[in-house]
């Protein structure tokens, strides 16, 4: 297949600077290749992570920039899940959405920011008590962040925006189905040309969060019937 091409072609990269709100501009500060054996078998997967300075949150925000692709790259904006992503549990559908996505991206083309915002925004321990209080109250994900005093979602896409732009990218597919990334994003001025649904990674500990999101939050998620 003929190689389109791809804001992220090293050639074409301009080196670029954002604002993501704070006193400076969000520049890429290295770019580094890492190895990744794919969990689906086959080739090592291998993308660039690149780290960033100027971010208003000071958070180690990165981003993992797989090459090729079309025009408008595939990006994943992917909010930090410790107990998903690193461990495998199953009270959510994160760690099975980055697997998917490492996947998908590398094979398309594109981008995987991954977010340093643990939980929604309110960080981990925060998030390990919002469980606590699903079990003992049976109340669901927006309601525990309530009951701590958080909104139902602190998340805040600007440095997303911020860092897709120092990578030379202004638009996107994005890889995901909750419409507050897209509407963020394309607030804060990235043309997001299409919303790519994720798997649909339903189980039988995650079933609430997943219709809680779907309910509560808007998430395109296809639930099959039944399957509540
Ligand atoms: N506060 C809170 N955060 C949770 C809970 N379960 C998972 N999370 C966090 O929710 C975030 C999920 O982020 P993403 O994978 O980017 O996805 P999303 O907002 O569900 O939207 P998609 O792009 O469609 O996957 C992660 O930061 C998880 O740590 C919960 O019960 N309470």
């Amino acid at each position: 297949m003929e190689h389109m091409p791809s804001p992220l072609d090293g050639d074409q990269r301009p080196p670029a600077a954002a604002e993501d709100g704070g006193d400076s501009p969000v520049v890429v500060r290295r770019r580094v290749t890492i190895p990744l054996l794919s969990k689906a078998g086959g080739a090592t997967l291998n993308p660039e992570v690149v780290t960033f300075s100027g971010s208003s949150d000071g958070q180690e925000h990165i981003a993992l920039v797989f090459g090729g692709g079309t025009e408008v790259p595939l990006v994943r904006v992917h909010s930090e899940c410790l107990t998903g992503d690193v461990f495998g549990s199953a009270r959510c559908d994160c760690g099975p959405q980055l697997d998917e996505a490492i996947e998908t991206v590398s094979r398309q083309g594109g981008v995987i920011l991954y977010l340093r915002q643990e939980g929604r925004g309110i960080g981990l321990y925060n998030k390990l008590d919002a469980y606590f209080l699903q079990d003992e109250l049976g109340v669901d994900t927006f309601e525990a962040n309530r009951r701590l005093n958080f909104s139902d979602d602190e998340r805040d896409y600007r440095v997303a925006a911020a860092m897709l732009r120092a990578l030379g990218i202004d638009r996107i597919r994005i890889l995901s189905n909750n419409p507050d990334k897209v509407e963020q994003l394309t607030g804060c001025g990235i043309d997001v040309a299409e919303a790519v649904p994720t798997g649909v990674f339903v189980n039988d500990a995650n079933r609430k969060y997943l219709m809680a999101k779907v309910t509560t939050a808007g998430h395109q998620v296809e639930l099959m019937e039944g399957a509540l």
